[in-house]
């Protein structure tokens, strides 16, 4: 973990020499990514900007998003043809030539434990359960903070009666998901192998705010020296398995057309 990480678009020279001659492979976080946090999921819109990059990028590499929203959720919001997307976290992959769901036998849980949840939260005026084919998301951005510990203690509760889910965190919202070991970064890692990438002539990138793309920082670590290269988008530094930084979504639009122009004229 480290606090202090450069930034791949102050210093794109340096960036790119990492890269050592290799292919990049980019792995795309979307909200507070590519799109800046919103007040409610359906208000964070990708830029036009953001996804004209998007879309001239994936034709001078393997361009997939990985992202905690469902996964038609995502493609829609993304909305660029031909691209890898992986919803609810990297349990629903789907690709060109490519379909994968991980815990279709916890599908049940968690529609028990959205029914919960929903009875135990429909009082607690602003919060928000936004259901994933793979996760829940309890949202409480909208929740006046006197009643936040009532959020939290629902969703604690819903959690530790059913040992088949988990909980994770982020952004003004709880997820439950299935208890499997299965991540984002897990996710990264079969993406490589299921597109033939994980050779040594592809470097992967991925870009992420948010707790859970620590998991996909800490599987390209685990990849060897240089072998994946992870940018945290963060306003203020905080410790991260990510060795570099971008601001914000408006300067990760700005760093990928960098990449776009590097890659493109050879
Ligand atoms: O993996 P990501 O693409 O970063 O998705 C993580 C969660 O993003 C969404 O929630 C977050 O963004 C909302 C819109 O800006 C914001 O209102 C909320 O407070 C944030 O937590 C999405 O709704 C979730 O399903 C994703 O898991």
């Amino acid at each position: 973990m480290t606090f202090s990480t450069p930034s791949a678009f102050a210093d794109f020279d340096a960036f790119t020499a990492a890269l050592a001659g290799r292919n990049p492979a980019l792995f795309l976080d979307y909200d507070g990514t590519l799109a800046a946090i919103a007040p409610r999921p359906e208000l964070a819109v990708m830029p036009e900007q953001a996804r004209a990059v998007v879309r001239r990028l994936s034709a001078l590499c393997p361009v997939a998003f990985v992202s905690g929203r469902d996964l038609d959720d995502l493609a829609g919001m993304v909305a660029v043809d031909g691209l890898v997307y992986a919803g609810s976290h990297g349990f629903d992959l789907r690709g060109p030539d490519l379909r994968r769901q991980v815990g279709v036998e916890y599908l049940p849980d968690l529609d028990d434990a959205e029914r919960h949840l929903r009875g135990h939260l429909d009082g607690i005026a602003g919060t928000l359960v936004e259901r994933k084919r793979f996760a829940i998301a309890i949202h409480t951005r909208q929740v006046a903070p006197p009643d936040k510990p009532a959020v939290a203690d629902a969703v604690r509760e819903a959690v530790e009666t059913r040992p088949r889910l988990r909980m994770t965190g982020g952004k003004e919202l709880f997820e439950l998901r299935p208890n499997l070991p299965w991540d984002k970064g897990r996710a990264v890692l079969a993406l490589l192998e299921a597109l033939g990438l994980d050779g040594t002539g592809t470097v992967p990138i991925y870009l992420g705010d948010d707790e859970t793309d620590e998991d996909a920082f800490r599987a390209l670590a685990g990849l060897g020296p240089a072998a994946g290269i992870g940018i945290r988008v963060m306003e203020t530094p905080a410790p991260t398995a990510a060795g570099w930084s971008l601001h914000d979504p408006d300067q990760a639009a700005a760093f990928l057309g960098r990449l776009a122009d590097w890659l493109a004229a050879g």
